[in-house]
C-alpha cells in the first residue's frame, strides 16, 4: 500500500526534494543552534571582546533568518505538495465514481462518499506532506542530537538515553488510543453525513409529514456521538500531552541536577551546561513529531485505504478491450432470451424475447412491478442481462464503446433530474456546446417557448435545486427539450406518473409524438390512453412477455391488454 501511495509523488518530486532538502537543512541549524550557545558562552564571552561578541550575535541573527526562510519553504511548498497530490486524488476519485455502476449506487450512501471525496482526501494530503519528511526528520534529529550530547558529555546522554524507551512506550501506546479514536470520530462523521445529506434532501418531506421533531431527534443522536467519539479523543490527547510534558521536564530536572554536580567538579563547562541543555529540548523534539506522525498518519492511512477501496470498486459496466465505436444506428432492436436481476436469486426478467423493427414505436404496458423499467433500462447499459443477450443493428451491446451508444439513446425518464443552474444549463446539458439558437429550437418542439417567454429571466432563469422551481409538466418538457436537442436513433420513454391536467398532458404528448418521428421508439405507458397509435403494445407480467400485438390485435384477442383496456 505504502508503495502506491508513494507513487502519487511521481509528478511532483521537484517540489518533494526542494522541501524535503529544506525541511532536512532547517534540522540540521537546530542541531547546530545549541553548540552555538555553547561556544558563545565558554569562548567568546571570557574573551571579553565586544565587538567580537557583537559580530557573532549578528551571524546568529542571520542563521535564525536562513532558517526561517527554509520554514517558509517548508511550510508554504510542502503543503503545496500535499494538496497536489491531494487534489490528483480527488480528481481520480471523482472520475471514478462518474463511471461507476447503477448497481452500485443501488447501495450507496451519498453523504459516505461525500465524506471520502472531501475529509478523508484532506487527511490524506496532510500525510502526504508530513509523514515521510517528519518520519525522517525525527531519525535524523534523533540520532544527531543524541551524538552532540554524548560528545558533550557521555554520562548525561547516557542518563538522557536511559528514559528515551518510556518515552516511546508513552508515544506508541498513547498513539495507538489515539488511532483507535479517530477511527470511532471518523465513522461518526460519516452518519453524520449521511443523515444530512437525507434529513435536508428530504426536508419537504420532513415537513410534510410534520417530523421535524422526529429528525432533529435523530439528528442530536447522531451529534451526541460525535461530541462522544470527539471527547474520547481530546482525553487521550490531553493525557499524553501531559505525560509527554512531564516526561520532558523530568529528564531536564534530572539532567539539571546532574549537570550541575559535573559543572562544580570541573568536567563539564557552563557553556557545555547550557548547550546540553538545549540538546535535551532538540532530541525530543522528535518524539513530538513522532507522536504528531502516529496521529496524523493513521487517519491518512484509515482515509487512502477506502480512497484505494473505492478505486478498486469494479466499474461493473465497461468498454470490452475490442469494443468499437458504434456506426450511426438505425435502431433494429433484439432482445434475444434476456434475464435479469438484481439480486441472485430473484428474477426480474426471465426469458425476453422481442424484436423491435428501425423506427417502430413500441409500447410496454402491464403491472407494477412486471419489469417494464427493468427491461428498457438494459438497453443504455445501465444494468448487464444476467442472461441472454440484445443486439443493435446486429450488433451486440457489450461490442460496442458504451459512450457510443449511450449518445445514440435519447431517454425521458418519469422523474427528470435537473441541476441546479439555468434553465439554459438543463437543456443544454443535452448536447454540451449546441449553441443558444439550437437550444431555443429544442425548446420549441418541447412546447417550452410560452413558458420561458412569460419567466422575467427566459431561458436564463435558475431552476433551483433538482428544478424545484419547476412544475412536474415543466420539468417533464426540459427532458423532451434535452432529447430533441440530442437528436438520437433510439429513444426509450418512460411516461410520468404523476398526473398532469389535461392540458399539459396533451402538450407534452404532442411534443414525445414530434419526438418520436423517425426514432425507433419504446416507450412504457402508465395510462393505456396514450398508446393507441403505438405500432404494437407489449404486455408484460412477472418478467416475461405475456402478448404482443397492434391495439387492435390485442383487443380482438380479449386477453389481459384486453382487460385491462376495458
Ligand atoms: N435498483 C433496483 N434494485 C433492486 N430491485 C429493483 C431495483 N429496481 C427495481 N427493482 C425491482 O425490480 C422489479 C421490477 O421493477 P421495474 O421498475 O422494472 O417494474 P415496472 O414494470 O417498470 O414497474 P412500474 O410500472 O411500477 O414502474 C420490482 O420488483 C422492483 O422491486
Amino acid at each position: 500500500m505504502l508503495r502506491q501511495f508513494f507513487s502519487y509523488y511521481r509528478p511532483f518530486m521537484g517540489l518533494f526534494w526542494l522541501d524535503f532538502g529544506c525541511a532536512v537543512l532547517s534540522g540540521l541549524l537546530e542541531l547546530a543552534f545549541p553548540l552555538a550557545i555553547t561556544a558563545f558562552i565558554d569562548h567568546l564571552l571570557p574573551q571579553g571582546n565586544w565587538t567580537l561578541t557583537v559580530a557573532a550575535a549578528a551571524g546568529l541573527l542571520a542563521l535564525y533568518a536562513v532558517n526561517a526562510g527554509l520554514l517558509t519553504v517548508v511550510i508554504y511548498w510542502g503543503h503545496k505538495l500535499g494538496i497536489n497530490i491531494e487534489t490528483e486524488m480527488r480528481a481520480r476519485a471523482f472520475d471514478h465514481l462518474t463511471r461507476l455502476s447503477w448497481r452500485w449506487y443501488d447501495r450507496a450512501r451519498t453523504g459516505k462518499l461525500v465524506a471520502r471525496v472531501t475529509r478523508d482526501l484532506e487527511e490524506i494530503g496532510e500525510v502526504a506532506h508530513h509523514g515521510p519528511e517528519d518520519a525522517f526528520i525525527a531519525i535524523m534529529t534523533f540520532v544527531g542530537a543524541f551524538a552532540l550530547m554524548f560528545w558533550v558529555n557521555p554520562q548525561l546522554a547516557v542518563i538522557v538515553a536511559l528514559i528515551v524507551p518510556a518515552m516511546l512506550a508513552l508515544v506508541i501506546v498513547y498513539g495507538g488510543r489515539m488511532t483507535r479514536t479517530w477511527r470511532a470520530i471518523y465513522s461518526r462523521v460519516g452518519d453524520f453525513n449521511v443523515r444530512l445529506e437525507e434529513a435536508l434532501g428530504g426536508v419537504r418531506v420532513v415537513q410534510a409529514f410534520g417530523n421535524e421533531a422526529h429528525e432533529n431527534h435523530l439528528f442530536a443522536a447522531d451529534n451526541a456521538r460525535y461530541r462522544q467519539a470527539k471527547l474520547d479523543a481530546y482525553k487521550v490527547m490531553a493525557a499524553s500531552n501531559a505525560l509527554q510534558y512531564l516526561g520532558l521536564r523530568l529528564v531536564q530536572v534530572i539532567v539539571m541536577v546532574v549537570g550541575a554536580g559535573f559543572v562544580l567538579s570541573g568536567e563539564l563547562t557552563t557553556g557545555g551546561f547550557v548547550g546540553f541543555l538545549l540538546l535535551v529540548g532538540v532530541f525530543y523534539r522528535p518524539l513530538e513529531k513522532i507522536a504528531a506522525v502516529i496521529e496524523t498518519y493513521p487517519r491518512g492511512i484509515a482515509g487512502f485505504r477506502r480512497y484505494q477501496e473505492l478505486l478498486a470498486t469494479d466499474p461493473e459496466i465497461t468498454d470490452a478491450p475490442d469494443a468499437v465505436e458504434a456506426p450511426a444506428l438505425r435502431g433494429d432492436i433484439v432482445f434475444e432470451n434476456v434475464g435479469f436481476a438484481y439480486e441472485e436469486g430473484r428474477t426480474i426478467l426471465d426469458g425476453v424475447d422481442l424484436t423491435v423493427k428501425a423506427g417502430e414505436t413500441v409500447a410496454f404496458v402491464g403491472p407494477s412491478g412486471a419489469g417494464k423499467t427493468t427491461l428498457l433500462a438494459l438497453l443504455p447499459r445501465f444494468y448487464e442481462p444476467t442472461r441472454g443477450r440484445i443486439t443493435v443493428d446486429g450488433l451486440a451491446l457489450a461490442d460496442m464503446r458504451l459512450n457510443s451508444l449511450r449518445r445514440q439513446i435519447g431517454l425521458v425518464s418519469q422523474d427528470v433530474f435537473l441541476f441546479g443552474g439555468t434553465l439554459r444549463e438543463n437543456i443544454g446539458y443535452g448536447r454540451l456546446g449546441a449553441t443558444d439558437d439550437e437550444i431555443r429550437q429544442a425548446a420549441a418542439r418541447a412546447q417550452l417557448t410560452q413558458m420561458i417567454d412569460n419567466l422575467p429571466d427566459g431561458l436564463d432563469t435558475v431552476v433551483g435545486e433538482r428544478g424545484v422551481m419547476l412544475s412536474g409538466g415543466q420539468k417533464q418538457r426540459v427532458a423532451i427539450a434535452r432529447a430533441f436537442l440530442k437528436n438520437p436513433p433510439i429513444l426509450v420513454l418512460d411516461e410520468a406518473t404523476s398526473a398532469l391536467d389535461s392540458q399539459t398532458e396533451r402538450e407534452i404528448q404532442q411534443a414525445l409524438d414530434a419526438l418520436s418521428v423517425g426514432r425507433t421508439t419504446l416507450v412504457i405507458a402508465h395510462r393505456l390512453g396514450t398508446i393507441r397509435n403505438a405500432d404494437r403494445i407489449v404486455v408484460m407480467q412477472a418478467g416475461r412477455i405475456a402478448e404482443i400485438g397492434s391495439h387492435a390485435d390485442l383487443m380482438a384477442r380479449g386477453g389481459i391488454y384486453a382487460r385491462l383496456a376495458a
